[in-house]
């Protein structure tokens, strides 16, 4: 539909949406900032840049911090919402419609706009300026880090001696995993892959490759519409779980054969490469819901044919051995590069967990290292999202409580 909108009010009447609908954000976090902690401190944001990551960034501007606002990916930079971004005077480096050449160009000038502090998406910025920004490394003073793989990879700088500073693993508190990477992302991507494909879910025969809280809830919504679930695992005791949840749990070749849809949420890379590609039927699906755009090897499928066409619009179709293999967002993560990304109510909570995560870097001391925001924070995110929702708490009274301190002092009554 033709609009005579600017880019700018299109972004801003997406903030405002975003705004109207984090409570959490609008509340607890905006009342928390505003003890001035925050004021003059430099913080790069570097998440998905689109709607919901340009209210944090506002939110953070609005509490005193200095932003600069880079994208985690440069299939997921939503150009009204920089344009948006820029007109209410915030620095962004990045653009839409860019390749990984940009990107990494994007990333660099964030890094040399010398941050203090990361709200980092896959450690995609920390990593970058400690390989090539030394100097600034060494200046930075704390990271808050959105994901499961940006945690592995702090983890890991850690254990080399190279993380001279706090890192907050945002992914680790409760009010992020067990809502975003489970129900958010299995909203999210099925949400993407169906208005993509115009396909059914209802009896389709969906494999989903990778069983942590991201294929968790993939799975979870996929059988809750009716699909025929199927999980491919390497690690023993989620594999079990799996299969006490009710789907059918093997090998992948096992479990691709047959498959009408297959949905990659490792975390790692080629979980869909070489030799899973051999297990593939015609017209099947091909989704990334994890993080690497490589979890499905396009590459590896693009040295198999030549031929290849764009299907549908987010759809690229590899003809291998006699049977259409559909990549859908170029193998990009398929529900915030072939859709919306997460609901605004879970990136609420997402968002106040990074943003009183800055908070908390700036105000606590913490020793370099790898720590996770306190429970009581955690609780509190929770408790103020609950209120929001008009839910009340339930509170134990004494008699309720195990006698476990009478045992230890003599016998119970
Ligand atoms: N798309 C999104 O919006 C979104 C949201 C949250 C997290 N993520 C990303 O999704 C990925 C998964 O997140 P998570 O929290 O579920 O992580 P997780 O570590 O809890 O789960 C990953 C699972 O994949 C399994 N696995 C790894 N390699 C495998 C392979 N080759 N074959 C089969 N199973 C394999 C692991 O054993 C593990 O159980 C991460 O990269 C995370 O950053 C994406
Ligand atoms: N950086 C990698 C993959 C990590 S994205 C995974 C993270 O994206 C976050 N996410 C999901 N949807 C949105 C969104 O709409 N806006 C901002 N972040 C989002 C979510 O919190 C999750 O932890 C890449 O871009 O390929």
């Amino acid at each position: 539909m033709a609009t005579d909108k600017s880019d700018v009010e299109i972004g801003q009447a997406q903030i405002e949406w975003v705004s109207r609908h984090s409570p959490v954000l609008n509340g607890f976090v905006r009342e928390t900032l505003s003890d001035g902690a925050l004021k003059g401190a430099r913080i790069a944001v570097v998440v998905h840049l689109e709607a919901k990551t340009a209210f944090l960034a506002t939110v953070l501007a609005d509490a005193g911090a200095e932003v600069v606002v880079a994208g985690s990916n440069p299939r997921t930079t939503r150009g009204p919402v920089v344009e948006a971004l820029k007109a209410r005077g915030l620095t962004v480096v990045s653009a839409p419609d860019g390749d990984h050449a940009s990107w990494e160009r994007e990333l660099l000038a964030a890094a040399d706009w010398a941050p203090h502090y990361i709200i980092d998406d896959g450690a995609e910025l920390t990593l970058r300026m400690g390989k090539f920004r030394p100097k600034l490394y060494a200046n930075l003073k704390g990271v808050s880090e959105e994901t499961t793989t940006g945690t592995a990879r702090l983890h890991a700088l850690r254990a080399a001696g190279k993380l001279p500073f706090a890192a907050l693993t945002a992914n680790d508190a409760r009010c992020k995993h067990l809502f975003d990477n489970r129900y958010a992302t299995g909203q999210t991507t099925l949400q993407a892959i169906l208005r993509l494909t115009n396909r059914q879910i209802a009896g389709a025969r969906v494999a989903v490759i990778g069983y942590g809280y991201v294929g968790r809830g993939i799975a979870l919504y996929a059988k809750a519409m009716g699909a025929h679930t199927r999980v491919v695992e390497t690690d023993p005791v989620r594999a079990l779980e799996a299969h006490m949840d009710g789907h059918k749990v093997g090998t992948a070749a096992d479990m691709l054969p047959g498959a009408t849809m297959v949905i990659a949420a490792t975390g790692g890379m080629r979980a869909v490469g070489m030799s899973e590609f051999a297990h593939l039927d015609h017209d099947v699906l091909l989704a990334n819901a994890g993080h690497h755009d490589l979890e499905i090897d396009v590459d590896v499928l693009a040295g198999l044919t030549n031929d290849r066409k764009e299907t549908r619009p987010g759809i690229t179709t590899f003809r291998v051995q006699e049977r259409d293999l559909h990549v859908l967002s170029g193998g990009a993560l398929v529900n915030i590069a072939g859709g919306s990304g997460h609901p605004v109510e879970i990136m609420d909570l997402t968002f106040a967990v990074q943003g009183l995560g800055a908070h908390h870097l700036v105000s606590a001391k913490l020793a370099p290292g790898v720590h996770i925001i306190p429970k009581a924070l955690d609780d509190a995110i929770a408790a103020a999202k609950l209120k929001s929702m008009g839910i009340s708490l339930s509170e134990a009274r004494s008699e309720q409580e195990d006698d476990i301190a009478q045992w230890i002092e003599g016998m119970p009554k």
